[in-house]
């Protein structure tokens, strides 16, 4: 058998084992394993079951097994910010807590009462989200997190589990807003705010760092293939920005799943006073770049309204129901925290119209088009703030991820954003993995080389702007969210 790499991806909503080979400089994609992911009320906190995620990882990989293939590669990507605590035992002292848990609540407000969030944006050049792994961290027990030995990112502890080999990789860890920008370590300075010891960190490390086997004794329980762990971009939305194809000169990326990450790639960070106002990230991507993006809500909302509707509907389905209903009914600001967790989507949707004075969604297909196209106006509006900040134009938007899918969106951002969008590949976070994987084994030279054999191997669907519809929306839109109050730092 060909050499084989398998990308673990877990995102918020879903897990998959892809297995990648290259044959004649194309990538060949197989899903292997896919698995429902979300997290639960346990003991008093959402909190994701990672000893679930471990079992189906090992699942997978017994699937690849079975298929033939005994020896590969892996790298493992997830969700960021959120972290296990690892006692003295070497063992986890509970199932890991959801950023959308609501311990966080106030924890933002109260650690920067007497610690600015300028101060804390030029070290880190982080966009203020209240569940941080620094506001997480800093409603933790103090006399808990003492007796903890080791603090571990969620996919650095599944190559912990693994391999028995602990790291912190870097572009996971600068979502922790604690990454101080300039020393390229944990910051003292916030460290200590939240009583923690450099030392409860593992050790920093860079995408592509060989992490090791795994251990013997997964072996005694799962028939698994023979295991090289590779610590790859292990933030998935570094690694759906490596699986991103780059077409276009100044081009913008959107990873649109649970969550919309829109930004660029950056060769050095933008932690300037308008990125600052704008609260827009400097996330460490790999290869020394930075991903200067913003968090937009995102299909979280969908995935919320497909459940309420008992999941009578796939997302396809959905989407086609949305396409029969006239666009900007409504407006509403997708990035309100009201959406971030509410007990019924549908309900927060609705109650937020009538709040507003804004026309109620009804209809699963009008609900889904609510949220369809206020998401394409808050993309391109933060396109446009986007080239306010950076001081020039992005002439292309790769949209990649699962709603990569959605035609209708894709259209709808392309018009209101007037800028040509390159959709495709859905599992680019995937790629994105299995490219660090290719690099670090040398079968690709770097990520410029990548990124043709992703052209090359996935042809991307192209969305051009429609000339003058839908008039001022964009406009009114905007003057919407500035009576709003938006997403930008007080
Ligand atoms: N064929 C499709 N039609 C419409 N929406 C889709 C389709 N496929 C995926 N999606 C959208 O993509 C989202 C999942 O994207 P994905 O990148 O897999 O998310 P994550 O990595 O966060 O689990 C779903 O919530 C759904 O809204
Ligand atoms: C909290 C983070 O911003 C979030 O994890 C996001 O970066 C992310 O990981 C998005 O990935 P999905 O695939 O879950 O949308
Ligand atoms: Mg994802």
């Amino acid at each position: 058998m060909s050499k084989a790499y398998v990308a673990v991806d877990i995102g918020a909503s879903s897990g998959r084992l892809m297995l990648g080979t290259l044959d004649g400089g194309k990538l060949q994609l197989k899903e292997m394993h896919r698995f429902k992911n979300g997290f639960t009320k346990e003991n008093g906190h959402d909190r994701w079951n990672i000893e679930s995620i471990m079992n189906e990882i090992f699942v997978g990989l017994e699937k690849i097994k079975k298929a033939g293939y005994d020896d590969v590669q892996l790298g493992i990507d997830t969700w960021a910010v959120d972290y296990v605590l690892v006692g003295m035992d070497g063992k986890k002292v509970e199932d890991p807590i959801s950023y959308r848990d609501a311990r966080t609540k106030d924890a933002m407000e109260e650690l920067t009462s007497d610690l600015p969030k300028s101060y804390i944006y030029k070290k880190t050049g982080i966009q203020f989200l209240n569940f941080n792994t620094l506001y997480q961290l800093y409603t933790e027990n103090r006399e808990e997190l003492a007796k903890t030995d080791k603090i571990m990112m969620i996919p650095d502890y599944i190559g912990y589990v693994l391999t028995g080999n602990a790291v912190t990789e870097v572009t996971n860890a600068s979502t922790t807003q604690m990454l101080n920008l300039r020393e390229g370590l944990f910051d003292n300075n916030l460290l200590d705010k939240v009583h923690v010891q450099q030392d409860q960190f593992p050790r920093l490390v860079e995408s592509g760092t060989i992490l090791g086997k795994i251990r013997h004794k997964w072996h005694t329980i799962y028939d698994l293939p023979e295991t090289e762990v590779i610590t790859v971009a292990t933030h998935d939305t570094a690694s759906a920005v490596l699986g991103t194809p780059g077409e276009g000169d100044h081009w913008a990326f959107l990873s649109s799943g649970t969550w919309s990450l829109l930004g660029t790639e950056l060769n050095v960070p933008e932690n300037g006073e308008l990125a600052f106002q704008g609260n827009y990230t400097n996330e460490w991507g790999a290869y020394g770049t930075y991903r200067f993006l913003k968090n937009i809500m995102g299909l979280w909302m969908v995935q919320n309204l497909k459940h309420e509707f008992d999941d009578k509907y796939s997302f396809s389905e959905l989407a086609s129901m949305a396409e029969k209903v006239s666009p900007f009914e409504q407006f509403i600001n997708v990035n309100d925290d009201r959406f971030a967790n509410p007990e019924n989507m549908t309900k927060e949707i609705q109650d937020y119209c009538k709040e507003h004075n804004e026309k109620v969604p009804e209809t699963p297909g009008e609900l889904t088009m609510a949220v369809y196209s206020n998401l394409a106006l808050y993309y391109a509006n933060e396109i446009q703030e986007l080239n306010r900040i950076l001081g020039y134009e992005l002439d292309a938007l790769n949209i990649v991820g699962g709603g990569s899918n959605v035609a209708l969106l894709n259209q709808l951002t392309s018009t209101l954003s007037n800028i040509t969008v390159y959709a495709g590949p859905g599992e680019a976070t995937a790629i994105g993995n299995l490219m660090v994987q290719m690099i670090t084994k040398n079968d690709i030279n770097n990520i410029a080389e990548g990124r043709k054999v992703i052209r090359d191997s996935y042809p991307v669907k192209t969305f051009k702007p429609e000339t003058n519809k839908y008039g001022n929306t964009l406009h009114e839109y905007q003057d919407f969210l500035n009576t709003e109050g938006r997403d930008t730092v007080q």
